[in-house]
C-alpha cells in the first residue's frame, strides 16, 4: 500500500507501507535517526524510543530476520519505522521485519529516501512527522500536527517503566534498578557480574528503595525530556552518597540534574553505533552506541562538584560525569552496547568495584 511521511515543516516523501498498516489512522511522533548498520531489532525494542518514529540510515534493513533473544523490552515501543529498502523474506527461520512489525502492531514505511531525509532533520533539526497510508498530500494533517504537538509532554517514562517491583536473583551484592525503561541487555551485564538485582518502578520513593538494601543502585536509560520528570530527580537526590550510583543514558541526565545541573535538547540527536567518546581521565577513546536527543550542559558542573569524564569527539558534548567524593558516576553512551560495540563495557566492572570496595570499607568500620 502506498504512504507518506510529512514533516511538520510539510516535506513530504512518499514511500510504501509495510508490517501493520492502518489505512485510516496516522502514526505520528518525533522523527529521529539512527546509523547502527545492524541491531534494528533491539532499536525498535529499546523502551528509549517510546513516542518516537526512527528512520534507519543504512540502506538494506530486516536481512537477517528477527528473533526473540535480539529484543531489548517485550514490544516495540518506537511508533514507527522508516527504511530505505525492506528485506521481506523469512530467514533460515528467523520471523521476517514485516511480520515482527505486524505482532506489535507497529507500521513501516520503505521506500524512502533516508538519506536526504537524515540530512534534512541534520541541516533544520529534528521535528515531528507523521506517516499515513495513500498519496496524496492532505493538508489537514498539518492541522492535526497541532494536536500532536499538545501530546508531547505526556509523561513516557510513566508508559515504560515497570507496574511491579521483581528480582533477578544473584549471589553477589544487591543492585537496585530504577526503571525508567531499562534494556533487558543491562540487567543481563549486571547479573553477568553476578549482582542481585532488583528492578523497580520509576516512581518508586527513596525509603522504598532503601528499604530493599541495596548495595548499589542503577538509573536506567528512559525516553523522554529528563527536565519533564521532575518527581524522579527529587527522588535521586535523596539517595545521594549513601551507596554508590551508575547512572545510563536518561539515568545520566536525570542524575546531573539532582545534582543541580541542567540539560537541553541537541538539534538532532545521537543515534548509532560508532559515537567516539574519549575518556578524558584516561585519555581512551572508545567507539559507543548511542542513542539520546538531551544532553548535559557543561557550564557549572564544576561548581557543582562534578567532574567531566567522557566527552564526545564529534561535537564536544558531555558524555560522562562522576561526584568529585561520592559514589556517583555516568554516562550518555550505552555500555551495555546491543546494538554496538562493546568497547566500554569495563563500565559495569567499575561499578561493581565500587560497590565491594564501599561494602568493604563498612565491614572495616
Ligand atoms: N537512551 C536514553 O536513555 C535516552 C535518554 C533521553 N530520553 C534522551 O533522548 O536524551
Amino acid at each position: 500500500m502506498k504512504g507518506q511521511l510529512i514533516l511538520e515543516d510539510g516535506s513530504v516523501y512518499k514511500g510504501n507501507l509495510f508490517g501493520a498498516v492502518n489505512p485510516s489512522e496516522a502514526v505520528t511522533g518525533e522523527v529521529v535517526f539512527n546509523t547502527s548498520m545492524t541491531g534494528y531489532q533491539e532499536i525498535l525494542t529499546d523502551p528509549s524510543y517510546a513516542g518516537q518514529i526512527v528512520t534507519l540510515t543504512f540502506p538494506l534493513v530486516g536481512n537477517y530476520g528477527t528473533s526473540p533473544v535480539f529484543s531489548e523490552s517485550d514490544k516495540i515501543w518506537a511508533k514507527a519505522l522508516i527504511v530505505k529498502e525492506n528485506y521481506m523474506t523469512e530467514n533460515n527461520g528467523f520471523k521476517a521485519l514485516n511480520e515482527f512489525l505486524k505482532d506489535h502492531k507497529v507500521t513501516g514505511i520503505s521506500g524512502i529516501d533516508t538519506r536526504s531525509l537524515t540530512r534534512h532533520i541534520r541541516s533544520c533539526g529534528t521535528m515531528r512527522g507523521y506517516i499515513k497510508a495513500g498519496s496524496e498530500y492532505d493538508c489537514d494533517v498539518l492541522r492535526e500536527h497541532q494536536d500532536i504537538k499538545a501530546k508531547d509532554d505526556e509523561n513516557l517514562v510513566a508508559q515504560v517503566t515497570t507496574r511491579k517491583i521483581y528480582r533477578l536473583p544473584g549471589k553477589g551484592p544487591r543492585v537496585v534498578v530504577m526503571d525508567f525503561g531499562v534494556k533487558k541487555d543491562i540487567l543481563r551485564q549486571l547479573q553477568i557480574k553476578g549482582a542481585d538485582v532488583v528492578v523497580v518502578s520509576a516512581f518508586s520513593e527513596a525509603r522504598d528503595i532503601f528499604s530493599l538494601n541495596p548495595d548499589g543502585i542503577l538509573l536506567s536509560n528512559g525516553p523522554g525530556d529528563p527536565a519533564h520528570v521532575p518527581g524522579i530527580v527529587a527522588t535521586i537526590k535523596k539517595l545521594l552518597g549513601r551507596v554508590p550510583i551508575f547512572g545510563i543514558c536518561l539515568g545520566h541526565q536525570l542524575l546531573a540534574l539532582a545534582f543541580g545541573a541542567e540539560t537541553y535538547k541537541l538539534k538532532f540527536g545521537h543515534r548509532g553505533a560508532n559515537h567516539p567518546v574519549m575518556d578524558l581521565e584516561t585519555g581512551k577513546t572508545y567507539m559507543t552506541s548511542q542513542n539520546h536527543g538531551y544532553a548535559v550542559k557543561e557550564k557549572d558542573l564544576r561548581r557543582l562538584g562534578l567532574v567531566v569524564t567522557h566527552k564526545n569527539l564529534n561535537d564536544g558534548t558531555v558524555e560522562g560525569l562522576r561526584h568529585r567524593y561520592l559514589p556517583a558516576f555516568s554516562v550518555q553512551f550505552h555500555p551495555e552496547a546491543s546494538p554496538g560495540p562493546q568497547d566500554s563495557g569495563e563500565l559495569f566492572e567499575e561499578f561493581y568495584d565500587m560497590i565491594i570496595k564501599k561494602k568493604h570499607e563498612e565491614q572495616v568500620i
